[in-house]
């Protein structure tokens, strides 16, 4: 096995403004529970990064802090230069688009189409507007010819299509991906790598999927205890096995990386 096949850097000016924009993020649960000790990170237009990390290590936390489902913690949060705070929670949602990975928390509707139609025409588009971006996330998943099934009725890796769908419709400035690969048998899971590798968008990968991570994200970020314990391109941290070990992540046994 290889991992010949990842994508090159996205070349991108510093100063452009970050899709994702995270200062000093630290975060204590109710219970006092701290998760996150000062997060950083800043992701430019069009980057794909993989967010790794062992078990409990906080990126759940973390990305939850994104379109704010978690709040209260302290430290800047910008989503292309918007802050994130409870006064533009509705925009900022649908500039943070995220990919459940359970599908069933995304789909809830009789047909694939009405899911995909219900997040844009929450934020106002109506008529033939809304018929196009429905299509147009449809095809972007390659489920157009599935517009009227109902998501119970389809594959694994066709309801998680059809949830990125719901996603894309809504027209995010950064994607994020909860275990997008989790589940799915090998196909579908080429099938969805296929897919996401065509998006022309900014993308924030949760995974523990390190391969996948290599195929589809040109930099990853390692978070244990909450902190980011590394930060570079993907190819390079796979390759730190002190750092793997150190933070209980693992490459599949065999798999090679030139
Ligand atoms: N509601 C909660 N109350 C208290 N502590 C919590 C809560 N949710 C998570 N935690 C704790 O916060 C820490 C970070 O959890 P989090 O779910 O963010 O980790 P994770 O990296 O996403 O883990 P996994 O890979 O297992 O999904 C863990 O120690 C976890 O037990």
């Amino acid at each position: 096995m290889t991992g010949s096949s990842s994508p090159q850097p996205v070349r991108v000016a510093e100063t452009t403004t970050p899709a994702l924009l995270v200062e000093h993020l630290a975060y204590a649960y109710p219970d006092g529970h701290q998760a996150l000790f000062g997060v950083n990170l800043r992701v430019q237009p069009g980057e794909r990064v993989a967010l790794l990390g062992p078990n409990g290590a906080g990126k759940t936390t973390f990305v939850m802090h994104l379109n704010g489902v978690i709040s209260g913690g302290s430290g800047r949060i910008e989503v292309a230069g918007m802050p994130v705070d409870k006064a533009n929670l509705k925009e900022i949602r649908r500039r943070v688009g995220v990919v459940f990975q359970d599908p069933d928390d995304q789909l809830f509707m009789p047909t694939a189409r009405q899911d995909v139609a219900f997040g844009p025409a929450n934020f106002g588009l109506r008529g033939a507007e809304l018929d196009e971006r429905v299509r147009g996330a449809l095809d972007a998943v390659g489920m157009g010819d599935f517009a009227d099934r109902s998501p119970l009725h389809l594959s694994g890796g066709q309801r998680r299509r059809v949830a990125l769908a719901t996603v894309l419709a809504c027209d995010p400035e950064i994607l994020v991906l909860d275990e997008p690969s989790a589940n799915l048998e090998p196909v579908a899971r080429r099938e969805l790598a296929e897919v996401l590798l065509g998006l022309d968008r900014t993308m924030l990968m949760v995974t523990h999927d390190l391969p996948y991570a290599l195929q589809l994200c040109t930099r990853s970020v390692v978070i244990d205890d909450g902190v980011v314990v590394a930060d570079g391109p993907t190819r390079e941290v796979l390759a730190d096995t002190e750092l793997l070990a150190a933070h209980r992540l693992e490459l599949p046994y065999g798999f090679r990386l030139d």
